[in-house]
Parts: structure tokens; sequence; C-alpha cells
């Protein structure tokens, strides 16, 4: 595969449907069930001590973490270990979708269970704004809203779905984004339902 399935435009969010096939997406959910055993998923909390209904861990030389000290990356699991490598094929993708892009330094894991949901937020914590985010679904189809870069603007939606992955770049990279709700036990990947979506990141 040398330029991936075709894209769609979501406010300058590059939508790319279909990028992984079920077989591909049960052999990464494999490697995902390693990676959540060497660092267990976590509820964080915002910094005023609110729980995120999203659960997350992370692989690569930083995880995102919240607690009362705030938003931030940090070198290690909450348990004080090291975060696992980033998945081979997490990597392939990164290299697929964003030939021109430094490697990656974070894949966050979010879990979506029943009722879970993020936000609009722009993805600011990084120091080289000039990289793009890439992000993949697996699992539930989540409805993911982009807005523009300032707060309070129009947005619109769409369904991500199992092996879809969305790219965050150019003018775009700021926008605000979030996701809604979950249509939960839509899709048959994870048994006990759920959505899962990574995210790649360049932190430094
Ligand atoms: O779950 C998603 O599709 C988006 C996740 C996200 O925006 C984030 O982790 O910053
Ligand atoms: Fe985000």
């Amino acid at each position: 595969m040398t330029e991936g399935p075709a894209a769609l435009d979501l406010k300058g969010v590059r939508i790319v449907p279909g990028l992984l096939d079920p077989t591909a997406q049960a052999a990464l959910l494999k490697e995902l069930r390693a990676l959540v055993a060497a660092a267990p998923l976590v509820t964080h909390s915002t910094p005023r001590g609110k729980p995120l209904s999203v659960r997350m861990t992370a692989a690569g030389r930083f995880g995102w973490v919240s607690d009362r000290k705030g938003y931030r990356y940090a070198d290690r699991h909450p348990s004080g270990r090291e975060w696992p490598p980033i998945p081979q094929p997490l990597l392939d993708l990164w290299a697929l979708l964003v030939p021109g892009a430094r490697a990656p330094e974070c894949c966050l894991v979010n879990f979506y269970g029943e009722g879970a949901r993020m936000g609009l937020h722009q993805d600011r914590d990084e120091a080289d704004l000039t990289q793009p985010v890439v992000s993949l679904s697996l699992g539930d189809d989540g409805l993911f809203r982009v807005g523009g870069t300032v707060r309070g603007g129009p947005t619109r939606s769409c369904w991500l779905r199992s092996g879809d992955a969305a790219v965050l770049e150019g003018p775009a990279r700021l926008a605000f984004h979030g996701v809604d709700r979950i249509r939960f036990g839509s899709s048959t990947l994870l048994r006990d339902g759920g959505r899962i979506n990574l995210t790649l990141r360049v932190v430094t």
C-alpha cells in the first residue's frame, strides 16, 4: 500500500474510512491487550478533581496524564513504570498517513465504555504544533465533532467506525474536536463493547 484509501475532509481534518480491515484490527487489538497488561488503563481526573469518563493509558516515550497537578505529558505510567513501546503496526500507519512527519513519541490509548464521551478541546500540550496528530478508531462507532480553531464556532460531525483514521494537520491541527457519544455495542470487535481510540503524536 503506498497511498492508502480515499480520504474525506471534515473541516480540514482528514478522515480515512476503512484504513484497517477486520484482520488488521484484530491483530492490532491483540497487541493492545498486551500493552494494557503492561500499562493498565487509568481513570484520570481534571485539575479540579472531576474524573474523566474515558479511561486512558499510553505507549511510547511519553504518555498523557491528568490529575490535580494539571494536564501534561509524563515519561512514566502513574504506577512508576515506563510506558511500553508503540506497536509497530501503528508506526507503519503513521508513516503511511504522514510520511513527512517526525517519529511519534506518544500513542495515547483512550477507552470509551458505555456513556463515555470527550468534550470539545484542542490538542495543544505538544511543543511542535507543526507536527500532525493521527487518530485511529477501533470497536464501537463514535460521533466525532470538529470545529474551527476558536471555541464556540460552527462544528460538523461524522461517525468514526472501527478501522477509520482521522488526521489533524495543517490549519486543522488546532481544530477543536471531541466525541459526543458512542454507539455502545455497534461493533463486534470488542466482546464486551466499547470504543478504543489511539492517537499518535510528536510531543517534544
Ligand atoms: O476519541 C477520539 O476520537 C478523539 C480523542 C482525542 O481527541 C484525544 O485523545 O485528544
Ligand atoms: Fe484530542
